[in-house]
């Protein structure tokens, strides 16, 4: 075949692929060792786990790190047919890492631009993906070739930036700012990692160091805010086992299916896998969403089609007992629902019937929330079942 005719098939295969994937993020940091890769591994899996179809590919062609994060680093793509298959690190999730080709996995890569461009081409053309929900892409630290690449070929990717809360690295994320403008990318927020320590006796997080700079960043550049992830040394010794944050039971898990419940939120409306119907639910009293979940008086449930709200509903919950009320929504068919507070285990049951929770909601008639969750305008707090009961915000849409 002529070189310009295998070029026309393989831009029809890129195409093709991108058609198939209804959310791409490139997780990106100015800086190197900002726990940018942990981000991108745990975003994968916490998001597979949730039933999406997800593909996680690693194009830090000089500094591959994921497949040692998760524990595949001896793991190797081979072509099937014409297509490459990627690595399966479960039934919703495949991996691909430079890492996966290389003889040794500790072999230095010094391939130049092009070779870079193209290779980081071929991993999303000659791939085979299928179908996925979101591609999470992890970058190599800073603005060259590799990212220049995915900007330039996936137009609707978004950014994912990883910082700490140092001034270095806060200076470096402007300037990761300023590459998603110039290549016209959107920014889906920022994530202040190693911000506060978690105390191994106790649990809690201190601030030993300054934290928030994530946070008065993204209110300057006016993006959203996703989440403050703690230094936590176990987080070290888990990923040197090949273990992600889904296996810890710890506050660190908490707060990654926080910043999971956001992106979602954020992103939602692009990833039903082509189905349009949602039935959204939100505990209510006196007219208004109520902080208490499972002290409710009803549930409002809105159908939604085509993003429209096409039926409202008010039903009576059944009385209050662990795990009642996630068995019985899912019995209503609802698949999302909408709250100030929700404990751990209640979101964990809805989880596990296929139900999305987003907590930090607050006030507003079931019409006010759903059609500010519909148009990205939710304004989501914190989880109100972290605090003392009582203290719920109040403020309408
Ligand atoms: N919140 C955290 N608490 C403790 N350790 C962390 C945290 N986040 C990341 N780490 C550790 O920091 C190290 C660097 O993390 P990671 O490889 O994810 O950074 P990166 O930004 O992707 O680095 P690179 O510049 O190599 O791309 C790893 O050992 C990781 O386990």
């Amino acid at each position: 075949m002529a070189d310009k005719d295998k070029n026309k098939e393989k831009l029809e295969r890129l195409e093709n692929f991108l058609k198939k994937v209804s959310n791409k993020i490139m997780v990106m940091s100015g800086k190197g060792g900002v726990g940018k890769s942990t981000v991108a591994a745990n975003l994968a899996v916490f998001l597979s786990n949730r039933g999406y179809k997800v593909g996680l590919l690693d194009v830090d062609v000089h500094g591959p790190s994921i497949g040692t994060i998760m524990g595949i680093v001896w793991q190797r793509i081979y072509p099937s047919g014409e297509m490459l298959k990627p690595v399966l690190w479960s039934k919703n999730l495949k991996v691909v890492s430079v890492q996966f080709l290389l003889e040794n996995p500790d072999d230095a890569i010094i391939w130049r631009g092009p070779i870079k461009i193209g290779i980081i081409n071929q991993f999303l053309s000659d791939v085979d993906w299928g179908e996925l929900d979101y591609l999470i892409i992890d970058s190599p630290p800073g603005t060259g070739d590799e990212p220049l690449t995915i900007a330039q070929t996936i137009p609707d990717c978004k950014a994912l930036i990883v910082t700490t809360p140092q001034k270095l690295s806060l200076a470096d994320v402007r300037k990761s700012l300023t590459f998603c403008k110039q290549v016209n990318i959107d920014v889906l927020g920022v994530i202040e990692n190693m911000s506060g320590f978690v105390c191994p006796n106790c649990g809690t997080v201190h601030n030993i160091f300054k934290s928030g700079g994530g946070d008065e960043l993204s209110k300057q550049y006016k993006i959203d805010f996703l989440g403050k992830i703690p230094i936590d040394p176990k987080i070290v010794e888990e990923s040197d086992e090949g273990n992600l944050l889904d296996k810890y039971n710890g506050k660190v898990k908490e707060i990654m299916n926080e910043i999971v419940d956001k992106i979602i939120n954020k992103l939602s409306k692009n990833n039903k896998g082509g189905e349009s119907f949602m039935r959204i639910a939100i505990p209510m009293a006196q007219g208004e969403l109520c902080a208490h979940f499972g002290h409710c008086e009803v549930f409002g449930i809105a159908d939604v089609e085509d993003g429209k709200i096409v039926k409202e509903e008010y039903l009576t919950p059944p009385p209050h007992a662990p795990g009642v009320i996630p068995n019985w929504l899912a019995k209503q068919k609802v698949n999302v629902v909408l709250t100030g507070g929700m404990g751990p285990m209640a979101k964990n049951l809805m989880r596990q019937n296929g139900i999305e929770v987003i907590t930090g909601v607050s006030g507003g008639t079931l019409r006010d929330v759903v059609e500010a969750y519909l148009n990205n305008k939710l304004v989501i707090g914190e989880n109100s079942c972290d605090h003392e009961h009582g203290k719920g915000h109040a403020h309408k849409h």
